[in-house]
């Protein structure tokens, strides 16, 4: 109970989204640092290092600096810029802010420099080089303006001697932090395009294991996978019966002999493309191999499967399989089964093997159906071998 308010108040005040988060949380990290030396300052009041309306004025901008890129971040305004993260202006306006103490610091104004190099470092982690660049030359800029100023009205505080030591030094360090996030930058930018290679690569390997490269359809590998699933849910859940087809295409060996295997290779895809058209978006077809195909119907008795079969066929029947011979058809002959969950899977595939045999057999172009064999008794363990049915195929 306590973390769930816990968390409900986090999201709350960071963001439930985690690449805001992540914003707010840096933006918040380098405002604690901020509001820290709003505590330096009081003390520095106190020693009578700095007055006390220019240690108003600093704090006060420090804490509205912190409120508007907390407002700016909260409300998700920053997602409209192409940097969501709002770095370079947040660092823009650290910077100013710290230039201004260096100005209004007097006699300790040398220890606020080790703040600019503090708010830099933030930046090496996501600016852009162009970013960095334009935050180390706007640093360089802006502090030789301040300490120019400085020299010309506070001078006692503000010698030239030390101030150009501190320039030189400014001048030496920043671009050295801009350089190193230039480094930084191309560095991510080429994880980043590892990441993306390896994540196309991963994909490609998904499909080089599961897809046929010819057809694109399901590989005989994956369709095993896919049955096992499908077998797995029909013992969880008495539901979702399904039936197999084993098809063949007729006399293919004599469209590869008469127009050549890359016409061939066009009826196969051909094939795929528009039996998957006539089918359902549940079923799923694979490449068994060669001119076979495996189709898996989901939900189905061997009536209506056939019923789907018979709309594949149709379909087939009438389109032109190859460009190149515009009258090529196809036929084909399939083998249905439906699948008897107290069988191992192979006895179905084997069974829907004979059928086809059977639909060639009576002269192609046509389903044969076999019935699965009736469960002996309901002992029978899910893995007993079927009793072989001793009718022969029905042909439809
Ligand atoms: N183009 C092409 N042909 C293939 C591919 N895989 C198998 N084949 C051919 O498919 C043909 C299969 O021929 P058969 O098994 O004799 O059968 P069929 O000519 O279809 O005769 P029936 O099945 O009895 O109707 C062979 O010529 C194989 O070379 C393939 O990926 N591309």
């Amino acid at each position: 109970m306590q973390t769930s308010v816990t968390s409900s108040l986090a999201n709350w005040l960071l963001s439930a989204d985690p690449k805001q988060r992540l914003r707010i949380q840096r933006s918040l990290l380098a405002a604690n640092v901020f509001l820290a030396c709003c505590g330096l300052q009081a003390y520095a009041v106190w020693m009578g290092f700095m007055n006390a309306q220019d240690a108003t004025w600093l704090s006060g901008a420090i804490v509205a600096n912190c409120l508007l890129w907390y407002a700016v971040l909260r409300s998700g305004l920053n997602q409209r810029f192409a940097d969501p993260a709002l770095t370079l202006p947040q660092i823009l306006a650290a910077l100013t802010i710290i230039i201004g103490a260096y100005a209004v610091t007097g006699p300790v104004h040398g220890s606020t420099m080790m703040l600019l190099v503090l708010v830099l470092v933030f930046g090496v982690f996501n600016l852009q080089p162009r970013g960095a660049r334009i935050a180390a030359g706007y640093t360089v800029v802006a502090m030789g303006v301040a300490q120019g100023l400085m020299m010309a009205r506070d001078p006692v505080n503000y010698p030239f001697k030390l101030e150009i030591v501190h320039f030189l030094l400014t001048a030496a360090i920043v671009p050295t932090i801009s350089s190193l996030a230039a480094q930084l930058s191309s560095l991510r930018a080429r994880l980043q395009s590892q990441k993306d290679e390896l994540g196309q690569a991963l994909v490609r390997i998904q499909i080089l294991a599961t897809r046929d490269e010819l057809t694109g359809l399901v590989n005989r590998r994956h369709m095993m996978d896919v049955l096992h699933q499908h077998r797995k849910r029909l013992e969880r859940t008495g539901h979702h019966r399904f039936c197999l087809a084993l098809i063949d295409l007729d006399h293919f060996k004599r469209v590869n002999d008469t127009h050549g295997h890359g016409v061939g290779d066009e009826v196969l895809r051909n094939f795929a493309v528009i039996a998957q058209k006539a089918l359902r978006d549940t079923d799923v077809l694979a490449r068994w191999g060669g001119e076979e195909f495996l189709m898996l119907l989901n939900d189905t008795s061997t009536e209506q499967a056939n019923v789907g079969l018979e709309r594949v066929r149709d379909m087939i029947a009438g389109a032109p399989m190859s460009s190149a011979v515009p009258e090529l058809r196809a036929t084909f002959s399939a083998g249905l089964t439906a699948y008897d969950c107290a069988e191992p899977l192979d006895a179905c595939i084997e069974r829907a093997d004979r059928a086809l045999y059977a639909a060639k057999a009576a002269g192609r172009n046509r389903t044969a159906v076999e019935q699965a064999p009736a469960p002996a008794s309901t002992s029978t363990p899910a893995n007993a071998a079927p009793q072989r049915q001793s009718d022969a195929a029905s042909i439809i």
